[in-house]
């Protein structure tokens, strides 16, 4: 577990984070979602203690980092892939992590297998491409098989199958009751890993939910209907799945059931329909709305 109290982070005058409290639980991938210079790094890089609160704090299972006895079997990180020594092996690079923090050898063999880099063992991760770098990065986070798993945009320069392949470690990893933690500018990304979503705006805290609660209050994948006789139509469509939000005299937004079950089911009793409009908002676009104002470099 993470927590996250009143964090405010200050450069100079600059505010990059300000004021977050927030707490990433174990068992779920939580997706860290912002605009670029929003201060997902900067919250990153305070919960493993490279960069110290300006106000508040930030714990992992109930410790200041630098207060952890072995931390990298308590925290992994993926911060800045190339911060790797370029010249030497991406065996050795990890062997010399493995070595300092008194993890077997055997477990550099296993990360290499599990990232997928075992037949480049031997190479220097100067030659790596991007998503290479990324792979071992991830061996690196994983190395002291720790309960919390933090990547700063980890899909950054991998291809369709790196995407693919991180998604489902990632779940995996969440599955097994570890605390993942991931941050992205893409909402399209974070959508198909994370069940938990904090959103950050300008330094600031813009929404912290399920990813289910973030999609329905955004209205993606939602039908709006006006009819007449609407609670009419409503008892006929009430179901566990099915959730209703009043919009005006006559119309709602229904979300859990496609237009063609509504149309079909108000033809079925006769019930005249004045609207049935499948609303079209993109992820990206329900993410824009959100933080509209909280963009700070933004094309024209
Ligand atoms: N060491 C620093 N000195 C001064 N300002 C900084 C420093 N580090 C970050 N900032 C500023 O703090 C703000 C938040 O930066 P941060 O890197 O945390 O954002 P981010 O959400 O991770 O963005 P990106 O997606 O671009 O990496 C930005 O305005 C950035 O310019």
């Amino acid at each position: 577990m993470i927590e996250i109290q009143n964090f405010t982070k200050r450069y100079g005058k600059k505010v990059a984070v300000d004021d977050v409290t927030t707490t990433i639980k174990p068992g779920k991938v939580t997706g860290f979602l912002g605009p670029n210079g929003s201060g997902k790094s900067t919250t990153m890089r305070a919960i493993v203690g490279l960069d110290t609160p300006t106000l508040g704090t930030v714990t992992v299972n109930g410790k200041r980092y630098a207060d952890l006895s072995a931390p990298m079997t308590e925290v992994g990180a993926l911060l800045d892939a190339k911060s790797l020594h370029p010249g030497r092996s991406a065996f050795n690079n990890l062997m010399a992590l493995a070595h300092t923090h008194r993890i077997p050898r055997s477990r550099v063999n296993e990360v290499l297998n599990l990232v997928g880099l075992s037949e480049v063992a031997k190479k220097r991760p100067g030659g790596f491409s991007l998503g290479m770098g990324q792979r071992l990065g991830i061996a690196v986070a994983l190395l002291g098989d720790p309960k919390i798993i933090i990547l700063d945009e980890p899909v950054n320069g991998l291809d369709p199958e790196g995407v693919r392949w991180i998604r489902e470690l990632l779940r995996s990893l969440a599955a097994e009751g570890r605390t993942v933690f991931l941050s992205s500018h893409l909402m399209s990304e974070l959508s198909q890993t994370a069940d938990h979503l904090v959103v950050i705006g300008k330094g600031k805290l813009m929404a912290d939910e399920s990813m289910d609660d973030f999609l329905q209050g955004a209205g993606v994948g939602t039908v709006q209907v006006s009819s007449p006789t609407i609670e009419e139509l409503l008892d006929h469509l009430r179901g566990p799945q099915v959730s209703v939000k009043p919009v005006k005299p006559g119309t709602v937004t229904i979300s859990g059931l496609e237009a063609r079950s509504i149309g079909a089911v108000a033809a079925q009793h006769g019930i005249t329909l004045y609207e049935l409009t499948t609303h079209q908002t993109s992820l990206e676009e329900a993410f824009m709305d959100l933080t509209r104002d909280a963009f700070e470099y933004r094309s024209k």
